[in-house]
């Protein structure tokens, strides 16, 4: 619901001069993949890297943001759209707050992944496709959620009886089956240093 009577309010205060202190350029790193494609392992790995280095970052993942703010939302369709919405919407706070943040959702819909890099500036939204095969994930089941998802316990289980659409032109791509995490991780941060993220 639209409402006229709210009025945006400017910051003194800006993005820019948010990020200078902390030597960054920020940005969301969207990780998105099948459950048990590494997208937590890879995101932790990634942010303890930059932690170390001295980055401002904060790490937005399924847990958090599904037993608090979203809290009541399942895994229909609509309910994974209005999720993704609502940490779009917090991650772009975060890049506000001159932080690189980090995000690790199955986010399955193009449409919303497209949508929240629409949200920022260009090059704030930097897609990571943990592209790890079906089965090689199916074969981890850390949760034990494929085994039921396979009997029947859960329904609309991404790669199962739910979509996941691959992204078609991610910003990195990364293949997570026969490679190690301490790989990936320099990828990435290879990205970052690459693309002028990181300053010192
Ligand atoms: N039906 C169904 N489909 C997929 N995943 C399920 C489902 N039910 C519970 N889970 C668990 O919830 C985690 C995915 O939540 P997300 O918020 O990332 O999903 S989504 O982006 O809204 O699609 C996912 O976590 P990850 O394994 O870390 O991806 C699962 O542990
Ligand atoms: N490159 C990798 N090689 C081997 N195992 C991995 C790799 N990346 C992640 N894993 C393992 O895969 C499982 C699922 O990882 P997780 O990060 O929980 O996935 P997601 O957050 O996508 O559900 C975990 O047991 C993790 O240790």
């Amino acid at each position: 619901m639209l409402n006229e009577n709210i009025v945006f309010h400017p910051h003194h205060v800006n993005k820019e001069e948010r990020a200078a202190i902390k030597d960054q350029k920020p940005c969301i790193l969207w990780f998105t993949g099948l459950s048990g494609s590494g997208k937590s392992t890879i995101a932790n790995a990634v942010e303890s890297v930059l932690h170390k280095r001295g980055k401002h970052t904060y790490l937005l993942d399924g847990d958090n943001i599904r037993m608090g703010l979203n809290k009541g939302l399942g895994f229909s369709d609509e309910d994974r759209i209005e999720n993704i919405r609502r940490i779009g919407e917090v991650a772009k706070l975060f890049v506000d707050a001159g932080m690189i943040v980090l995000t690790a959702f199955i986010s399955p819909f193009r449409n919303e992944r497209d949508m929240v890099r629409s949200l920022v500036e260009k090059g704030e939204f930097i897609e990571v496709f943990i592209d790890t095969p079906l089965e090689v994930c199916e074969q981890r089941d850390p949760k034990g959620l494929y085994k039921k998802a396979r009997q029947g316990e859960i329904q609309n289980f991404t790669g199962i009886d739910s979509p996941y659409e691959a992204p078609l032109k991610p910003e990195i791509a990364i293949k997570n089956d026969k490679i190690s995490v301490e790989e990936v991780v320099r990828q990435i941060i290879d990205h970052l240093e690459t693309k002028g993220y990181l300053y010192a």
